[in-house]
């Protein structure tokens, strides 16, 4: 395990560790996953705003890391978490793998990867299909790649293909979002659009969104993403943010706790990783997570130049 120095941090905190663990496939631009985590009376919390968050935007963050860290979760409502597959921007026989492999029946799959054309994710979604057959859903996320346009024909094709449960995120603004709803029959669920918000209890998904995906970082911890849920009104997925075990258990907390829970939750994501910090990780069986809290007890150990830039960072984060 990795030290951090201890200086500054919030009561009850006592220990830190940084992690880093290659990804099996580039996802999200990056290939090598780092983060903290903290140690406090209530457990472990983790802390990994991506490096192209800002200590402005990485507070939420933080406040996260130490809710787990300090506070019980609220009561569960369930013991288990039903989960999708996360299908990164992979090639199609590497996409029917990862599903089948998976044992989910909800598969999340990549498009509009920037360098691919709608043909790679035609093929992916297709092999996507095979592997899960006529029985299981399939979602879709553009990261807010596409105008409306655009948005309109990619989703009718696919959807056309391979029948889509939603969209996430297709087009940047809520505007754009509302626009692409008239126009499709598909589902769009809102993911940026909230979480990157500057209040994400205020933006206005009426018109915009039938789902609001929720993840527990970027919006500021459970109680904070619960508001959120509550704020809306909406059917909700619960999705990691990328995170190891640590950070995936507060979002299983999050999952369990909604008072419903209609869709598969994207938190199978520790599947992505070559390896973890707990040496039970949060994986799926039969498609779903045990409501569980992993000890982080085989942290991949982190560089140096890791450790000083994430000593750094919650420097600049403390300090915003
Ligand atoms: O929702 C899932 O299946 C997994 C999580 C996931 O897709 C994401 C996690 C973190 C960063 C994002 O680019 C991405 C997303 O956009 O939803
Ligand atoms: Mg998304």
């Amino acid at each position: 395990m990795t030290a951090l120095p201890a200086a500054a941090l919030p009561a009850g905190i006592t220990a830190l560790a940084v992690y880093e663990v290659p990804l099996r496939a580039r996802f999200r631009g990056i290939d090598v996953r780092d983060g903290v985590l903290l140690r406090g009376p209530a457990g472990w919390g983790e802390f990994s705003p991506f490096w192209d968050y800002d200590a402005v935007e990485s507070r939420r963050w933080w406040a996260a890391a130490v809710e787990a860290a300090t506070e019980a979760f609220p009561e569960p409502v369930r013991a288990s978490v039903p989960v999708n597959v996360t299908v990164p921007a992979v090639d199609a026989e590497r996409a029917h793998a990862i599903v089948v492999a998976s044992g989910c029946r909800t598969a999340k799959v990549k498009v509009a990867e920037p360098g691919q054309t709608h043909e790679h994710d035609r093929a992916r979604l297709e092999a996507v299909r095979d592997a899960l057959g006529p029985g299981g859903a399939i979602r879709v996320d553009a990261n807010a790649a596409w105008d409306v346009d655009t948005a309109v024909q990619r989703v009718r094709e696919l959807d056309a293909a391979v029948g889509l449960e939603y969209v996430e995120q297709p087009c940047a603004t809520l505007p754009e979002l509302a626009a692409l709803r008239r126009r499709i029959d598909v589902r769009v669920a809102v993911d940026e659009g909230v979480r990157r918000s500057a209040d994400p209890l205020a933006v206005d998904l009426r018109e915009a969104g039938d789902v609001v995906v929720l993840k527990v970082q970027p919006l500021g911890g459970v109680r904070a993403a619960l508001r959120v849920a509550e704020a809306h009104g909406l059917p909700c997925v619960v999705s990691s943010a990328l995170e190891s075990s640590v950070g995936i258990a507060a979002g299983v907390a999050l999952a369990a706790a909604l008072p419903e829970l209609p869709f598969a939750c994207g938190l199978a994501t520790v599947a992505l990783f070559t390896g973890d910090v707990s040496s039970s990780p949060l994986l799926p069986v039969e498609g779903a997570l045990p409501v569980v809290r992993p000890e982080p007890d085989r942290v991949p150990t982190a560089g140096e130049a890791t450790v000083a830039r994430w000593a750094t960072r919650i420097d600049e984060v403390l300090a915003a």
